[in-house]
C-alpha cells in the first residue's frame, strides 16, 4: 500500500492544522487525490492567512480544504469536524516549553483532555486511523509540556485496543525531536538576530537537540499512519547537534555576529530522549525507525507471575548524546535543507509561518 494511495477519496482531520505541521502535511497531501482536508484550529486570522496562500498558490486544489474554527478542549468542536472523516493527524498542541511551564493548566486542558476528546469523537464517528503528535519531551519528561504529552500518550495507549473492538478506530503515537524552524523555535529566532545584528543568544552550547525538517516530519507520521497496529508509537531515528554548532551552522549561512550565553531557560534538559531504556525492551528496530509496542497485560499482575519477564530496563536509551552527531558543516547542510531557510536566502516571504 503506498501512501497516498491509501488516502484516495478520504477524508483527512488535522487538528492544530494551520501550524507548521499542519501546514506541511496538508501541502504534502494537497496534489494528491485526497479526497477533503479539513483543518481544525482555534485562530481564524491564521486560517483566513492559509486560505488566501492556498488560493493563490494552488487555485486548482484549494477547494479540497475546508476549515473549522473550533478547539479541541471542547468535544462538540471535534465532533463536528470527525463526521464522515476517515483519518486523523491530531497535532493540535500547547508545545512550548517555557510558557507551560507558566501555565500548566492550559497544557493539561489542551494536551490531555483534548487528546482524549479527539479520541472520543474519532471512535463514535468510526474513523479509520488516528495518529498523535507527540515530542521526545515526553519521554522521562521534567517539563510541563512533556508530561502532559506524555499523559496524552497514555490517554493514547489505554485507549487504544477499546477504540478498536467499538469503533474499528486505530489509535497510534508519533514521538519528534525538535523540528527545525517550526513556530517560535531556535533557528528563526538566531537568524533574525544576525539579521538585527543583536547577539545570538545561546542557553547552554553543550546542550544537544534531534533535528528534523518538516518533511522528515510528515514522513513519520506517513510511515505511522502505514504500519500502526492500535497503541503502537513510532520513532524515526534522527541527527543531532549541540546548540554550540547549530548557532555556528546559522551563523555560517546568514553571517557572524556576536553570542551571548544566556543559561538554560524554564524546564530544559541537557539532551533528549526518544526512546527510553524501559521501551527499548519493547521496541522493534525498523531500520529507519523503532516501533513501541504498548505493554498489552491487563491490570491482573498476579497472572503473570509465573510467565513475568526479569528485566526491566535495555542497555541504553536512544538520545540526541548518543544518535549521530552532526558538525558545523553537517548542521549547515541539514538546516539549508529546510524551506525556511532557502526562502529566507532568496527573500521570499515563508510558506510556512514560523
Ligand atoms: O534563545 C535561545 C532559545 C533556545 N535555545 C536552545 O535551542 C535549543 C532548541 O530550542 P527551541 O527551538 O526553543 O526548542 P525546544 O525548547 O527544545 O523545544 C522545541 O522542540 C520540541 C520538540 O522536542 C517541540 O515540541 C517544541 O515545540 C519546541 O519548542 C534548546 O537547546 C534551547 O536551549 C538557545 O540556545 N537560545
Amino acid at each position: 500500500m503506498h501512501i497516498t494511495e491509501a488516502f484516495k477519496n478520504k477524508t483527512l482531520v488535522i487538528t492544530g492544522g494551520t501550524g507548521s505541521f499542519g501546514s506541511t502535511v496538508l501541502k504534502h497531501f494537497l496534489t494528491t487525490d485526497i479526497g477533503e482536508i479539513r483543518i481544525i484550529s482555534r485562530d481564524e486570522k491564521k486560517q483566513d492567512w492559509m486560505r488566501h496562500t492556498l488560493q493563490a498558490q494552488y487555485p486548482d486544489y484549494a477547494g479540497k480544504v475546508q476549515f473549522y474554527v473550533g478547539d479541541v478542549r471542547n468535544v462538540d468542536s471535534v465532533r463536528d469536524v470527525m463526521y464522515g472523516a476517515n483519518y486523523v493527524f491530531h497535532a493540535a498542541a500547547l508545545k512550548e516549553v517555557p510558557s507551560c511551564e507558566f501555565f500548566p493548566m492550559e497544557a493539561v486542558r489542551t494536551n490531555i483532555i483534548g487528546t482524549d476528546n479527539v479520541i472520543t469523537a474519532a471512535v463514535e464517528n468510526h474513523v479509520e486511523r488516528v495518529v498523535f503528535l507527540s515530542t521526545d519531551k515526553a519521554a522521562y519528561p521534567i517539563n510541563t509540556m512533556g508530561m502532559t504529552k506524555a499523559v496524552g500518550e497514555k490517554v493514547v495507549q489505554a485507549r487504544a485496543q477499546k477504540a478498536f473492538e467499538r469503533g474499528g478506530t486505530v489509535l497510534a503515537c508519533t514521538r519528534y525531536g525538535n523540528v527545525m524552524c517550526s513556530r517560535g523555535s531556535v533557528i528563526p529566532l538566531f537568524i533574525d538576530q544576525i539579521k538585527r545584528k543583536a547577539p545570538i543568544t545561546i542557553t547552554d552550547p553543550n546542550m544537544t537537540r534531534f533535528l528534523m525538517n518538516l518533511d522528515e516530519a510528515v514522513d513519520l507520521v506517513a510511515f505511522a499512519f502505514e504500519h500502526a497496529e492500535p497503541g503502537d508509537l513510532f520513532v524515526q531515528k534522527a541527527d543531532a547537534s549541540t546548540i554550540g554548532d547549530l548557532a555556528k551552522g546559522v551563523m555560517k549561512v546568514f553571517g557572524e555576529t556576536e553570542c551571548k550565553i544566556i543559561g538554560s531557560r524554564h524546564g530544559e534538559k541537557l539532551y533528549e530522549t526518544l526512546v527510553t531504556r524501559e521501551e527499548m525492551l519493547r521496541s522493534v528496530d525498523m531500520g529507519h525507525y523503532y516501533r513501541i509496542a504498548p505493554d498489552a497485560r491487563g491490570l491482573n499482575y498476579d497472572k503473570f507471575y509465573v510467565e513475568g519477564t526479569v528485566t526491566t530496563e535495555g542497555d541504553e536509551a536512544y538520545t540526541s548524546h548518543n544518535t549521530n552527531r552532526l558538525d558545523v558543516d553537517g548542521v549547515v547542510k541539514k538546516i539549508m535543507e529546510t524551506d525556511y531557510v532557502k526562502e529566507e536566502l532568496e527573500g521570499r516571504p515563508h510558506s510556512v509561518e514560523a
